[in-house]
């Protein structure tokens, strides 16, 4: 199990390097990579690539080839359900004009109305499916992944969100601004074609409003727009937050959108009975609502019953908890029966002590050989600072000395026994991360608190490193190996690992794991960077100082004098270009995965780095870079 003191060996912190210097810190934090990409690495790329064929034609060309292969796998889902949409669109309008009453008094109207409407049934069904997170999960490990594209899913939800607020501006707005009035105003003898649906009786305009039709359909409009509204990224990030007045302050932040997208069990249960009582009830018409919605409703009612069958009431037995300078708590809970996971996977946890209706997502850091599950948990809000303050309050306060550490195996304390909080666990759910397989080459790239799903990874990388070494010492095996002695050829992987962080203290959350890697690590197989920002960039005079005083403590006794640990230090951001340039001559032909989680600023230059060196290698050298990101 991970060490959790740090050793003060060797160790110093960043304050103390100031008193050396009249000048603070830069302090800056992690924010613009532009300029950091921008110093361009020309003449290494030089002498590296061949100058790849000129023309705007075959730049566009080799564009679009790389796109294709890049997107592949969204291009066929969209494409499909496009399609779906337009054939069901179509199929309706044209069966509608041909239905001679309906067509003669409303015109094109009652098409493009009905047409809509035809694509909400679809959307408003199939909206349900990329949430089903234990269905996804399962149909990835059933490798349906390298076809479908699942990391996309909430993409996927919010786009067909957006098909649905289209969908019903059309269909409402084309019904409430043309079809009714045209009803309404109808001459007698066109009347007449469609008087037999109205009982003979001339409606008023309010007669279509108050109607059960009409009446459910300004239900669900009116709901849609608190529950879409309270969806945007602004208000489920806490964005706007500071820009509303007080008491409306409490409608942003993920709590807000998460109950108010709880309104739509009413949407659901208004468009059942809107799908049922229709005005023009003809013959002819087959009523198709349910048969759209009973599959997908059913599968995501059954999701949810797993979710609370499978998280049980009685809780995690916790073993371990910690909390780590920046605010990090780490819980180590006993891994119940049965309880299988991938690295790079997440669960829910919840805290019935905190709010019994509140699960919030984690990464594993324990690797599945592990006989234990922990997390490593940043408070960033209400929930994440609720649940340190109650772990800490019930377990030893930090021993004098130890730089700030809570540390305790915390069920006893002076030889009684302590109550702890209950947590509630569910998962394990897929996430991009766990394909890391796929692939021989890994960048794994994690920003601050965004390592966690790469921790599991090295553990899972450590683990068959130690059992291919003890298979090649003829050692036996242990017993917690048992599941790595699948994977014999693992030891052709090759990971690096750049965690870049901005406080000094991060380090000591993955400390035991860093330094294990750096000990028993002896073939090379997963390379090590941190990256400290908050401090001076490189070629600074100070960080002179600092880069010296490591490396005299490194030679004298192999701890880094930043981060505690053996793996160096190194100041300011990564050169993104320099590592990229890099890996692509050092595996010339291989597809490599690229694995980014944390804040989306990085996402994005990131991306853009593997198109551009895919634009400039792949055609060359056969050399791919898949780019795989997940933001919390
Ligand atoms: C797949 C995944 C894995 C994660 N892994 C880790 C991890 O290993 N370590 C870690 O420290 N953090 C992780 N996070 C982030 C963590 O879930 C949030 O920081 C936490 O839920 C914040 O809750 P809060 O109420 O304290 O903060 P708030 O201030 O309410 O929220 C802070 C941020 O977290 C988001 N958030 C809040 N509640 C939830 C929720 N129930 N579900 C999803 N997002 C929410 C909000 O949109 C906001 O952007 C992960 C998030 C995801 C989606
Ligand atoms: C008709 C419209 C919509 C329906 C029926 C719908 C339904 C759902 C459902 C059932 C879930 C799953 C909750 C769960 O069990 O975990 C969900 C999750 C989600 N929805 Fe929607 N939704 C709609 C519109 C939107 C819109 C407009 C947005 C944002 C712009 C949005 C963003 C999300 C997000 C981000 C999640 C995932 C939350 C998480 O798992 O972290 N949805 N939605």
């Amino acid at each position: 199990m991970e060490e959790l003191d740090p050793d003060h060996l060797g160790y110093i912190e960043i304050w103390q390097l100031e008193s050396l210097f009249l000048q603070g810190p830069s302090g800056q934090g992690y924010g613009n990579y532009s300029s950091a990409l921008s110093i361009n690495s020309q003449a290494l790329s030089q002498n590296l690539v061949p100058p790849p064929r000129r023309g705007i034609a075959a730049r566009w060309t080799r564009r679009a080839r790389n796109y294709v292969s890049e997107y592949w796998k969204r291009i066929w889902v969209m494409g499909v359900w496009i399609a779906l949409m337009g054939g069901l669109f179509t199929w309706k309008f044209i069966q509608y004009k041909q239905r001679r009453g309906a067509f003669e008094v409303m015109g094109y109207c009652v098409c493009t109305a009905k047409g809509a409407a035809e694509t909400l049934k679809l959307n408003m069904a199939i909206i349900l499916l990329p949430v089903c997170r234990n269905t996804i999960t399962l149909l990835r490990n059933a490798k349906l992944g390298s076809i479908i594209p699942f990391d996309d899913n909430l993409n996927f939800h919010k786009t067909i969100a957006v098909a649905i607020a289209l969908g019903v501006i059309v269909h409402g707005g084309v019904h409430l601004a043309c079809d009714f009035p045209r009803i309404l105003h109808a001459p007698d003898k066109k009347w007449n074609l469609i008087a037999g649906d109205f009982k003979y009786k001339r409606p008023d305009y309010w007669f279509f409003v108050r109607s059960t039709e009409g009446v459910t359909g300004v239900i669900m409009v009116v709901l849609m727009i608190v529950a879409f509204t309270l969806a945007t990224r602004w208000f489920r990030r806490n964005l706007v937050k500071s820009h509303l007045p007080g008491p409306l302050q409490r409608l942003a932040g993920f709590n807000a959108f998460w109950f108010s997208h709880h309104l739509f069990i009413i949407v659901y249960i208004c468009l059942f009975i809107h799908g049922i009582c229709l005005f023009l009830t003809h013959t002819w018409y087959k009523k198709t609502t349910w048969m759209y919605l009973c599959l997908p409703i059913l599968i995501y009612m059954g999701e949810r019953c797993l979710r609370f069958f499978r998280s049980g009431t009685t809780g995690m037995k916790i073993m371990k908890v910690a909390v780590y300078p920046g605010n990090v708590l780490t819980l180590h809970m006993n891994k119940p029966q049965g309880f299988k996971y991938k690295s790079g996977q997440y669960v829910f946890l919840q805290c019935p002590d905190i709010s019994p209706f509140e699960w919030h997502p984690f990464s594993i850091t324990s690797a599945p050989a592990d006989d234990y599950i922990s997390v490593h948990i940043r408070t960033s809000g209400d929930w994440t600072q609720e649940l340190k303050r109650i772990f800490s309050e019930v377990c030893e306060r930090p021993m004098g000395g130890k730089s700030g550490l809570l540390r305790k195996d915390c069920n006893m304390i002076d030889g009684e026994e302590q109550k702890l909080p209950r947590i509630l666990l569910d998962g394990p759910y897929g996430a991009p991360a766990q394909d890391y397989k796929k692939y021989e080459v890994m960048l794994l790239v994690g920003l601050g608190i965004g390592a966690t799903p790469f921790i599991s990874i090295l553990k899972d990388m450590l683990n068959s490193l130690r059992f291919i070494e003890a298979q090649e010492d003829g050692a036996s095996l242990s017993d917690n190996s048992t599941q790595t002695k699948k994977e014999p050829n693992c030891v052709k992987t090759r990971a690096y690992f750049y965690w870049v962080t901005r406080e000094q203290g991060s380090f000591d959350w993955f400390k035991g794991i860093m330094n294990e890697i750096a000990e028993c690590d002896q073939k090379g197989i997963i390379e090590l960077h941190n990256y400290l920002t908050s401090v001076y960039e490189e070629g600074d005079a100070r960080s002179a100082l600092i880069t010296m005083l490591q490396a005299l403590n490194q030679a004298k006794n192999g701890v880094d004098i930043l981060s505690g640990t053996r793996v160096r230090t190194h100041l300011g951001r990564p050169k993104w270009r320099k590592v990229f340039s890099k890996m692509a001559t050092n595996h010339k032909g291989e597809r490599i995965g690229v694995f980014y989680c944390g804040a989306p600023v990085l996402a994005n230059d990131l991306r853009s780095l593997c198109q551009e060196y895919n634009d400039k290698y792949s055609n060359t050298y056969g050399t791919r870079f898949d780019f795989h990101k997940e933001n919390f």
